[in-house]
Parts: structure tokens; sequence; C-alpha cells
């Protein structure tokens, strides 16, 4: 037993002939805002899919809250993922009833609460509903799931800035400090100053991981400023 909710223990991991991680090791202490950061095609949703058992590595061990990822573990994570999984047709109060049935952890009081406080009109279907509004009510439903671990893969990038400091607010609001938030994200901005901990991921490596007010003190930049650094194209 350790405090960690998230492990990769010399993690191999390829697509067809392509390797994309050759011996990964990671620990995600609990109880931490953890950003996920790296360019596109790093590997974040990959490791993402990892913990939640929806792909399994070709080598190594992983262990989510000292389980191996199964049917147990799903019941401890809260999942957004990059793409909708939510029928389209489905009005906002159809998919809190839905989430309600589902998910016996799902706080339908707190999932009205915010969908009242970002002004979404409950009455309207995810189909005729723009990206951004679309990624709030995913989020809401997400976040009023009570879990061990809170998974988002880039929950808000087709929200306008000015409301992304809102919603990050309200989540941070609504989050019980012994559970983990993972975020990916390429908004590092946005969520450098929510975050307790960066992971940097490049092709695959991990190259960086680490306190957030630590690294800005060693390095004297912020997070945004060394990834743009470590990342320039
Ligand atoms: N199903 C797949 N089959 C083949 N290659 C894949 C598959 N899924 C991902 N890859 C490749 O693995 C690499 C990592 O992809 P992944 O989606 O994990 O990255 P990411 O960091 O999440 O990227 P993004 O920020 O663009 O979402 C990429 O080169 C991608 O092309």
């Amino acid at each position: 037993m350790n405090d960690n909710i998230v492990e990769f223990k010399n993690i191999y991991k390829k697509y067809g002939n392509k390797e994309l991680f050759t011996d990964m090791n990671l620990d995600i202490p609990k109880g931490k805002i953890v950003g996920l950061l790296g360019p596109n095609g790093s590997g974040k949703s990959t490791m993402i899919k990892l913990m939640n058992g929806l792909l399994h590595p070709d080598k190594g061990e992983i262990n989510i809250n000292n389980m191996k990822p199964s049917i147990e573990t799903k019941k401890i994570i809260s999942y957004l993922p990059e793409r909708t999984y939510l029928n389209d047709w489905m009005k906002v109060k159809d998919l809190v009833e839905f989430f309600e049935d589902f998910y016996s952890d799902f706080d339908k009081d707190k999932a009205e609460d915010m969908i009242k406080s970002l002004d979404i009109d409950i009455n309207e279907k995810l189909k005729t509903m723009s990206k951004g509004t679309k990624e709030k009510v995913q989020l809401i439903l997400v976040m009023s799931r009570k879990s061990d671990l809170y998974i988002l893969d880039e929950p808000i990038g087709g929200v306008d800035p000015a409301a992304r400091a809102y919603i990050l607010k309200t989540i941070i609001k609504n989050y019980s400090e012994e559970s983990t938030l993972l975020i990916a994200t390429h908004l590092i901005s946005e969520i450098e100053n929510i975050c307790d901990e960066v992971i940097f991921i490049s092709k695959g490596k991990i190259v960086l991981q680490g306190d957030v007010d630590e690294i800005r003190e060693e390095k004297g930049k912020s997070i945004d400023a060394l990834f743009r650094e470590e990342f320039e194209c």
C-alpha cells in the first residue's frame, strides 16, 4: 500500500509497430491537482486511456489506488474523455437524470447548482449547443460525481477565455481535497495557478514532473513560459 493514486511501472506501449512508450514510470500522489502537459501527439490521451483500462500496455504494470485497472477502478474514476460519448439529442435535464441513474455517487444538487451558476438552460439539447457550452455541461456532470480520481482530457478547449477562469473556480470550489484531479491540456496559463503539480510529456517520455511552486522558483519562470521554451517548434 502507498499514497499514490496512479502508478505506471515500466510501461511499454506501441501502436502497430510504432513505439510510443518504451519504459514509462510515473507516480501520481493522492489529493493533488495535477496538470498533464504536452504538445499534440505526445501521448497524453494514451496515458489517460491506460489509466481508465480502455487500452492495455504491451508490457509493464499499472496500479490505480493499488488495484489493476478493472471494473473496481472504474468505480473510483470520473472520466471526461477527449470526445463526447453522450447522446446529442438529450437535453441537459435528461443528462442529469441519466447520470443520476447510472452513477450512485452522482450528486444531482451539486450538478444543478453548477448548471445554474454557469447560466445553462436545462431544456437545451446537446445537439444545438455551442462547443463551449457542451464542454461545460460534460464537465459539470463529471465533476458532480464523488470520485477518488477525476481525469479530464482537454476539458475547456472550446470555452471562451473569459469563462475559463470562472469554470475552473467552480470546479475547484466543488472539488474534495482528498480526491485527485488530473487535467490534460495545452491551456497551461489558465490551469497553472490551480495545479499543485505538473507532468510534462514529450514524444512519449516524461521530461519533467514536480511541484508547480518549486519548479517556478527553481527555473525562475512560469510553467507556461517553461512549456513554450521546452516545446518550441
Ligand atoms: N489508435 C491509434 N492508432 C495508431 N496510432 C495512434 C492511435 N492513437 C494514438 N496514436 C498515436 O500515438 C501518439 C500519441 O497520441 P495521443 O492521442 O496519446 O497524444 P496526445 O498527447 O493526447 O495528443 P493531442 O494533444 O493531440 O490529443 C500520436 O503519434 C498518435 O498518432
